[in-house]
């Protein structure tokens, strides 16, 4: 039994994975709250525990107090050049984002072909990868991205740096009509933030078809569903995508599954050497 622990800027996601790969528990707190979350519930344990931790040292020593009930090997992941078949092109790889690699080896592992990949939490992620083929073999070369502040964060920034403006975000509704021409402050703040993304996202499906094949869209985070909601009533970066023929994945658990295939031994083992 594998637990996977992706914790993010605001929120710690975690899920149980049997022998088989299938998930039998799941739940997810505030990082504030991390300190009183029990993370299994009695009748459950776990043989190793895979971290993806990218809030921080004092984070990390939370988490280390909630999973001492647990006598399980434990990996706090780190970005590495290359693992489970994906190539990490950035300049130093141990500086990416363990959720960011984490998600890519899992968006990989999904389809085996060019994609994009966005991560839409505290900020927002737009990453890369290129599917490439060598000697018959096809990997994944993650060849690099985007961040940007979140759709919530982007609305509070504006908040926090001007008079008028409001300090919350607007209630993020995914019915809500992506308006262009908004005519509220609110509606306004909300339009310029998703705009924003959607651009971010519609540049980066550009880029990657030029230098590949059209990439397949995969969508992860807390925010998933309203970029979901909003490419769908955006008709220039939605055409794009249907045109590739598979429309958008909206891929729960995202960062968690790549920390699963990153705890399998046969990638383990050769993560430093051979691409799988
Ligand atoms: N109930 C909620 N509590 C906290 N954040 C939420 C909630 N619903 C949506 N969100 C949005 O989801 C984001 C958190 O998503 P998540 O992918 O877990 O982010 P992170 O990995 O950065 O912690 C918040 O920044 C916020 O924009
Ligand atoms: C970009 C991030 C802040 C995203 O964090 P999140 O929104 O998932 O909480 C995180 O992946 C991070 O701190 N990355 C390190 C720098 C990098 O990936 O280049």
């Amino acid at each position: 039994m594998v637990l996977t622990i992706d914790a993010g800027n605001t929120k710690t996601k975690w899920a149980l994975f049997d022998a088989s790969g299938n998930i039998c528990h799941q739940d997810a707190c505030l990082n504030a709250e991390i300190a009183t979350a029990k993370l299994l519930p009695d009748t459950l344990n776990c043989t190793q525990i895979m971290i993806s931790n990218v809030a921080g040292a004092q984070h990390a020593e939370q988490l280390q107090q909630s999973i001492t009930p647990y006598s399980a090997a434990i990996t706090w992941v780190t970005a590495s050049k290359q693992a489970a078949g994906v190539i990490n092109n950035y300049t130093t790889p141990t500086s990416l984002g363990t959720d960011r690699w984490a998600a890519l080896i899992a968006a990989w592992h999904l389809h085996h072909a060019t994609c994009v990949v966005v991560n839409a939490g505290t900020a927002t992620t737009i990453d890369a990868i290129i599917h490439r083929e060598d000697k018959g073999r096809s990997y994944g070369e993650f060849i690099g991205g985007m961040i940007l502040p979140g759709i919530d964060l982007m609305q509070t920034s504006l908040g926090t740096a001007t008079a008028q403006l409001p300090k919350t975000a607007a209630q993020l509704n995914q019915q809500a009509v992506i308006k262009p021409f908004a005519n509220t402050t609110s509606d306004a703040i909300f339009s310029g933030a998703i705009h924003a993304t959607l651009g971010a996202i519609t540049q980066m499906l550009q880029a990657t078809e030029q230098l590949s094949t059209m990439p397949k869209l995969i969508i992860s985070g807390g925010n998933a569903g309203v970029i979901e909601q909003a490419l769908l009533q955006q008709d220039s970066a939605y055409s794009m995508i249907q045109h590739s023929q598979k429309t958008v994945t909206i891929a729960d658990n995202l960062v968690l599954q790549g920390l699963y295939l990153l705890a399998q031994p046969v990638f383990n083992a050769t993560s430093q050497s051979t691409l799988s």
